[in-house]
């Protein structure tokens, strides 16, 4: 298996204007009150319980207003890339109602763009990714996520879009608990990370000493 970086930007300037692009600014009436009774403390108790109010938000989308919000959400990754140059981008395969990005993945696959999915490979340990595209063949893995099988080249993209539970007006993200994507974050040669969530996912929680800001997160209504 070989490792390599494809990139018709750099990282750094993609980074760069991320960091002078405004956040997401649309805050939601609907997550305000959810976040607004958790916003006096940071325990992993009422993340846990941030997480459960946000997740059943998300269940409860309508199929056409979920298709309305991805193909938003697609229109932004494409010109977001296109914007940065972006070569290599790792993406995700959507679990859980996590925006559906096929339109943009198929669009950014016709531009020679190359993707990845992400791989758990251990517990504790950061993500890996796999090459892939959209009709390559996935499997199964124990967390009921569809990975690339072992043969796919690995891979290192200079941006990562990153699905998220949550997300707060700094930045930080909340996910499903694993802390893979944050270990991923740690790590030196630290991808471009682009967030992506529905507006009504912003909410008020503190950030932990592990958490790494995204650079900027693209969502429905920006
Ligand atoms: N789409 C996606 N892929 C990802 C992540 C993610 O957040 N979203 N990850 C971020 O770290 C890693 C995997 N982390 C995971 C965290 C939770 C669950 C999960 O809740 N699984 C459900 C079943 C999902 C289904 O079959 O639809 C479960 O166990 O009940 C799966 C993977 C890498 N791949
Ligand atoms: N850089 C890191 N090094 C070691 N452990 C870490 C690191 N980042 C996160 N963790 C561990 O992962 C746990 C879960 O983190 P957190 O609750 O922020 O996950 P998450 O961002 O919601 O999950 P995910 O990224 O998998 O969707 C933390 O309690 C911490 O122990």
């Amino acid at each position: 298996m070989t490792s390599s970086r494809i990139a018709c930007g750099t990282a750094e300037t993609a980074r760069k204007t991320a960091a002078e692009t405004p956040r997401e600014s649309s805050a939601s009436a609907t997550t305000a009150s959810v976040a607004d009774s958790s916003s006096n403390t940071s325990t992993a108790e009422t993340k846990t319980a941030l997480r459960s109010a946000l997740l059943a938000r998300r269940k409860a989308l309508s199929e056409a207003e979920k298709h309305t919000s991805d193909a938003r959400i697609c229109e932004r990754v494409i010109a977001w890339c296109e914007e940065h140059r972006i070569g290599s981008l790792g993406v995700f395969h959507p679990i859980r109602k996590e925006p559906d990005l096929f339109q943009a993945y198929n669009a950014l696959i016709a531009k020679g763009v190359h993707l990845a999915l992400p791989v758990v490979t251990q517990k504790d340990q950061p993500l890996e990714f796999r090459r892939w595209q959209p009709g390559d063949v996935l499997q199964k893995d124990a967390l009921g996520t569809s990975v690339p099988p072992p043969a796919a080249e690995l891979m290192k993209p200079l941006a990562l879009l990153i699905p998220c539970v949550g997300f707060n007006q700094a930045g930080m993200r909340l996910g499903y608990g694993g802390g893979f994507y944050d270990r991923t974050l740690a790590l030196p040669d630290k991808p471009v990370a682009v967030g992506v969530a529905y507006a009504f996912s912003r909410a008020d929680f503190y950030s932990e000493p592990h958490d790494i800001a995204l650079d900027l997160i693209l969502t429905d209504e920006n």
